[in-house]
């Protein structure tokens, strides 16, 4: 594409030196600010290129709605992740590439993550919680630990009906180690494969070709973490003692369609159900600890927000989801967290499947299409004081929470938007109440002075120190009762 045969201009961005492009601007470290720098001269939809790959940058929600929502059917791909490639693992749902294979993974998922299905999951999340909220009292310095394993309780049991035994669980450390791996190896420059795959045509011994090793290892990793739990359902429900789950809800539905392919089914489950824990175990756990450092940082919001809970249950037992109606400030904190730190700053790459024209621009096929969710949450013409954690912001006068549904950018655009959503929003809802009504979250020695946060994919705040001490002789019955 060169310029003087294309028929529209590409979107501004900073100019670029022949054929390697901007691949030396491109920021090492905490480059949604970058972007969102540049945004402020080039505009809402800017691109850069690095060795031929355009990579089209969107800064506002409106824009990012028009490309990846109103024009799905062009922007739903998926870029390529080499490495992710060599270990097989194309079934995993964030990578996988648009067409039949991920329309039928993904409808799974949506049927199994569903509002309505979510509601299923609540005495399952309940128990979680409250079983957290002890070991929160017994170990409080542990909190980053408790939350992880509390997210990956809750995962394991929703997902296959699991009760993680204890941190050494068989399928809880094959799980995690996948989730590792996968996000030590996705990034453009985290394994030389990913920027030179012509390597993969080089024999081992050479020296820089310890990724066909780590590739053999992710190939039976990933096989492992999707077949083995999802084994252990199957012969579950033979035996009838399966619990509920989405994986026995996906079996049983399968079974009960004399149309479908059931081979390629239950291959299309284990897919769905094996993508869950990397997506959405990290993630949920950065917005709960976000929660952690917020309420260390802002003790005015807190006492606000535990006033509210104390009101709604009289302080007689830990709060449910029936309290959620009467409590609209609380609501406008999960908003607040979600918008205050985004996890995917970036959000994750969609991929153009054909060249298009929007707003004059002209956008090749294979452009990658980021958006710029920091910037978005970030702006303070739209969050005054955007970097102040203020659920006030969406509460009206008279008290009445005001949904923004901007903040939902956090979750992605489009068919690719995160079907685990309305999973996070119960469970963090649960966690936040629960948390409230039993202990005070203080500052401590090793509290910073402001939000900071980790430089990644996933970005969780950097590890900090809090005191998290029971209330009083009330929450402590509470928490043991754990009713
Ligand atoms: C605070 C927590 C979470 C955040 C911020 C988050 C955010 C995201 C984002 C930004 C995407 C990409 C959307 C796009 O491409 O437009 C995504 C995809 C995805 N998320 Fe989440 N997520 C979270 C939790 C979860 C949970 C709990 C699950 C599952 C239980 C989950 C499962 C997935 C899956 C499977 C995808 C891939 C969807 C696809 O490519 O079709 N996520 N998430």
């Amino acid at each position: 594409y060169s310029n003087k045969r294309r028929p529209f201009p590409l979107p501004p961005g900073p100019r670029g030196l022949p054929i390697i492009g901007n691949l030396l601007d491109i920021p090492k470290s905490r480059s949604w600010i970058v972007y969102r720098d540049w945004a402020r001269k080039y505009g809402d939809i800017m691109c850069i290129s690095a060795l031929g790959q355009h990579i089209v940058i969107v800064s506002s929600v409106a824009t990012a709605r028009d490309i990846l929502e109103k024009r799905a059917a062009i922007y739903s791909d998926r870029m390529v992740v080499p490495m992710y490639n060599l270990m097989q693992w194309e079934w995993f749902l964030p990578v996988t590439r648009w067409g039949e294979d991920w329309r039928r993974t993904r409808r799974a998922l949506d049927r199994g993550l569903r509002p309505s299905a979510v509601t299923q999951y609540r005495p399952a999340v309940t128990a979680k919680v409250h079983t957290f909220l002890r070991a929160l009292r017994t170990k409080p310095d542990a909190f980053r630990e408790h939350i992880e394993f509390l997210q990956a309780s809750i995962i394991m049991s929703i997902t296959y009906g699991y009760d993680v035994t204890g941190h050494d669980d068989q399928y809880l450390r094959v799980a995690n180690d996948m989730s590792k791996l996968g996000s030590r190896t996705i990034l453009p420059g985290a394994v030389l494969y990913n920027d030179l795959p012509i390597l993969g045509y080089l024999p081992e011994f050479l020296p820089g070709m310890g990724f066909k090793a780590l590739a053999r290892t992710g190939l039976a990793l990933g096989i492992e973490a999707r077949d083995a739990p999802m084994r252990w359902v199957q012969e579950a429900v033979k035996n009838g003692t399966a619990a509920p789950s989405l994986t026995r809800e996906s079996i049983r539905e399968l079974e009960e369609d004399p149309e479908a392919d059931h081979v390629q089914g239950l291959r299309d489950i284990a897919a769905a159900s094996g993508s869950l824990f990397a997506a959405g175990a990290d993630t949920t756990v950065s917005a709960m600890a976000v929660f952690f450092l917020a309420m260390a940082l802002f003790p005015d919001v807190q006492q606000r927000a535990r006033a509210e809970v104390d009101a709604a249950t009289g302080r007689e037992r830990l709060p449910n989801y029936d309290d959620r109606a009467d409590l609209p400030y609380v609501d406008a904190m999960i908003q607040e967290i979600l918008r205050w730190h985004t996890v995917l700053s970036l959000g994750l790459p969609h991929a153009a499947l054909e060249d298009d024209v929007y707003e004059g621009y002209f956008i090749p096929k294979g452009s990658l299409i980021m958006t710029n969710t920091w910037a978005m949450m970030h702006d303070p013409k739209v969050y005054p004081d955007p970097d102040a954690f203020n659920p006030a912001r969406y509460v009206t006068a008279d008290g009445q929470f005001t949904e923004d549904p901007a903040v939902n950018a956090n979750f992605g655009f489009g068919r690719r938007i995160c079907p685990g959503r309305h999973l996070v929003d119960s469970t963090l809802y649960l966690v936040v109440v629960s948390v409230l009504a039993a202990f005070e979250v203080r500052g401590a020695p090793g509290t910073p002075a402001e939000g900071a946060f980790t430089d990644a994919l996933v970005s969780h705040p950097e590890e900090f120190a809090c005191a998290i001490v029971p209330r009083d002789y009330v929450s402590e019955a509470l928490v043991a009762g754990g009713a």
